[in-house]
């Protein structure tokens, strides 16, 4: 197999369990090494590995990115790393996750987007940044914690929204759509065609149900590779995950370990004088990690209102 490994198939998880003697879920915490060494982290050189077992039987990995020369608060952590792993590969619910460290406030905030997020277990495996791991023993059951234990009197959607409205993961469509004559502006390549339209997908599944603005981002690589990701709001605002963030993590997941600078092209599709807008933070952090990729922003109309 080539390159390191993001999604493993629910057949291929009970056959690498059946062939260790594990059960599926004694099996997560023997994947965080390698979700560790997904993480780029230049600046602290801490590796965090999140490993997530989906209610598809899938197993999903993912570790924090960090970015040089940015504020610190662009980094992804490995838990929302994981969470926009989930929502890239439409899966529909997550239900234990194995972690090399103690998830931080912001990630046990970020988790209560997904409903019944008090259910989700998590086991944290200890840290093998440092050389002293102990917990080698098989994981079982009752020793992974529920959210609930880990992140009590939550603050979360129930607090601001109805109880129909779509949450993280759920199918849902935000009916963004460009103005029907939009053509591209002069200037702006053909390519842009393309990733426009990545990024307005991607808009399409954004979870912004707090301000209705949501967002996508599409990114391109030399290769003329597309890699698109949505932004996630939080219910406490601050954990939200930017699009560029998103669209990173699908760069990660399939540019095979290549460096930022292998992107060439970006487009942004947010709603014109939103609230909440993307485009100077998304700005800020394609110039700093790949100078020369062109990016663009489109605004997209929400067609079920007249209005933006
Ligand atoms: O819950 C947490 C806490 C920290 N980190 C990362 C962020 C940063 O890259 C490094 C040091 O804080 O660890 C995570 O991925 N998850
Ligand atoms: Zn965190």
């Amino acid at each position: 197999m080539e390159g390191p490994i993001f999604v493993i198939e629910a057949s291929e998880a009970e056959s690498m369990a059946k062939q260790s003697g594990l059960t599926v879920l004694q099996l997560l915490p023997t994947l965080v090494k390698s979700a560790q060494a997904l993480a780029r982290t230049p600046i602290s050189n801490y590796q965090v590995g999140a490993v997530g077992l989906g209610s598809s039987g899938r197993i999903f990995l993912g570790g924090n990115v960090e970015f040089p020369g940015l504020p610190l608060y662009h980094s992804i952590h490995a838990e929302q790393f994981l969470i926009t792993n989930l929502t890239l590969n439409a899966e529909p619910s997550l239900k234990y996750v194995a972690v090399s460290a103690a998830p931080c406030g912001h990630c046990r905030q970020f988790f209560q987007e997904i409903r019944h997020a008090p259910d989700i277990h998590l086991l944290i495996t200890g840290d093998s940044n440092s050389n002293h791991n102990c917990k080698d023993d098989l994981a079982n059951e009752e020793q992974f914690e529920p959210m609930s234990c880990l992140l009590p009197h939550r603050f979360g959607p129930d607090d601001l929204l109805g109880e129909d409205v779509p949450l993280l993961l759920e199918p849902h469509h935000n009916n963004l759509s460009f103005l029907s004559d939009a053509k591209l502006p002069n200037g702006v390549s053909a390519a842009f065609e393309d990733l426009r339209n990545e990024a307005l997908e991607a808009a399409n599944k954004s979870h912004a149900p707090y301000t209705n603005c949501p967002s996508g981002l599409a990114l391109m690589d030399c290769e003329g590779k597309v890699f698109s990701g949505s932004y996630m709001e939080s219910a406490a605002y601050n954990p939200s995950m930017g699009p560029v963030q998103a669209a990173l993590v699908a760069y990660v997941m399939g540019g095979r370990g290549g460096g930022y600078d292998r992107i060439v092209a970006a487009a942004l599709v947010e709603k014109q004088g939103a609230q909440a807008r993307q485009e100077e933070t998304a700005r800020l952090l394609l110039n700093e990690i790949s100078p020369k990729c062109e990016f663009k922003v489109f605004h997209c109309v929400s067609s079920s209102s007249n209005c933006n």
